[in-house]
């Protein structure tokens, strides 16, 4: 055993600084670039949240225009990578895919392993124009449904619920999908973005950063919370002609029997934030329109029952993963899908974060405290 003092989960440990955002818990809030994220959730396109994570700068009209252009130009499904995913089990998880498939474009790009910052915006670029077929793609072949091609008439937001659905869905849809795109996009040093750092530190290249940033976010500690709140609704059970008050109630009791068997629930609590998530409210106020869209006052019913019956237990609150899940689920997305669309996103903010480690690197290498057997002899013979 050792003395030394062990920061286990590296909780509270301050290991580098960034420009890229700042989350504070005291005031509750999250910056990009020194803008609020509810600011920047309130119109702007995806497009120009994703040029503000990457340069630093929101775009002029000229240069969002450029990069739409650029984003509408390298959106269809790679052949390549289409050929890859068919080889995949329908039944395996889908972040598998999307892990495979950022290699397949890694192992595919003529600047593979070329990180000069140039390269390296060009790759974060078509990575995130690439992205969206692979989820709609996904969705479409385990349904027995073909690839639909994108629409070069739709922004990032509209054209990726187009190729998933094969249909052009109403605009508050569309703009409840890009509030959670733009709120998915980038939160400092959460384990998905340090794992890519990780691995930019050894100067391994971009597309292998991501890969494993994925592998980091698939777990339901992290991004896998989005799926694991819809799978409480669907344990609970959805009853669409239900009041919303009985909804609540029977939520209520679900959560109080899940925390009495001390199980953790997902879609609650955070390592930073101990007094609400600063993108709850403005994911919960889409997920309030959806319920409108859709009529479907029962899901909120279930949401506010496991949120009360938290609160009241343990004072937990819900994290962005709690509001998303339901929200996904409105649109049509299947379940499995949600935390993939979480990737999509959050490629912004981890090709910027890969950017500023290389540009200031240090191998990320942290010591540890060994306790395992004394030294000691083979055995004789
Ligand atoms: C986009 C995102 O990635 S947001 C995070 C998504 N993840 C989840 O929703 C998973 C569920 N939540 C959790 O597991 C945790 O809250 C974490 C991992 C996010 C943060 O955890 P930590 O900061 O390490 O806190 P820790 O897990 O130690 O929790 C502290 C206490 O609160 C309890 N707690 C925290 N979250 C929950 C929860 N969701 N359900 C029940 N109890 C919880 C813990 O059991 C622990 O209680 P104890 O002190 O009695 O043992
Ligand atoms: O910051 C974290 O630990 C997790 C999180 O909310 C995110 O990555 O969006």
């Amino acid at each position: 055993m050792t003395d030394t003092e062990i920061k286990k989960g590296l909780a509270g440990v301050v290991v580098d600084t960034t420009a890229i955002s700042k989350v504070n818990p005291e005031t509750n809030s999250l910056l990009y670039r020194g803008y609020p994220v509810q600011d920047l959730a309130a119109s702007l396109p995806f497009e120009a949240v994703a040029l503000l994570l990457w340069t630093g700068e929101l775009p002029t009209d000229a240069e969002l225009a450029e990069f739409q252009q650029f984003e509408r130009a390298h959106r269809a499904l790679d052949p390549k990578v289409k050929q890859a995913i068919d080889l995949l089990p329908t039944d395996c998880h889908p972040m598998d895919v999307g892990r495979t498939a950022v290699s397949v474009l890694g192992a595919n790009h003529p600047k593979a392993e070329d990180s000069s910052p140039e390269a390296e915006l060009e790759k974060a670029k078509a990575l995130f124009a690439a992205f969206p077929a692979v989820v709609a793609y996904d969705q479409r072949r385990r349904r027995g449904q073909d690839v639909v091609e994108p629409n070069a008439d739709l922004d990032y937001s509209a054209n990726f619920l187009w190729m998933t659905f094969g249909e052009e869905q109403p605009e508050e849809v569309v703009d409840a999908f890009r509030v959670s795109m733009v709120l998915y996009a980038e939160h400092s040093f959460n384990a998905s973005t340090f794992t890519a750092r990780v691995i930019t530190s050894t100067l391994s290249d971009l597309h292998s950063a991501v890969t494993g940033a994925i592998g980091a976010l698939k777990g339901p500690l992290h991004g896998g919370a989005n799926e694991a709140v819809m799978h409480t609704f669907d344990e609970i059970g959805i009853r669409k002609e239900e009041s919303r008050e009985d909804a609540a109630a029977r939520s209520k009791a679900w959560m109080e029997d899940a925390l009495a068997q001390k199980k953790k629930v997902m879609g609650f609590g955070h390592r930073v934030y101990k007094n609400g998530d600063s993108r709850v409210p403005t994911m919960k106020a889409a997920l309030d329109r959806m319920i409108e869209h859709y009529g479907r006052h029962e899901l909120l019913g279930l949401y506010d029952g496991l949120e009360q019956a938290m609160d009241e237990a343990k004072q937990i609150k819900p994290n962005l993963d709690y509001p998303a899940g339901p929200t996904y689920h409105l649109m049509g997305f299947d379940t499995e899908m949600f935390t993939p669309i979480f990737i999509a996103s959050r490629i912004t903010g981890w090709t910027a974060h890969i950017m500023e480690q290389r540009a200031a690197n240090a191998l990320i290498r942290p010591l540890s405290a060994y306790d395992g057997p004394d030294q000691r002899e083979l055995p004789a013979g």
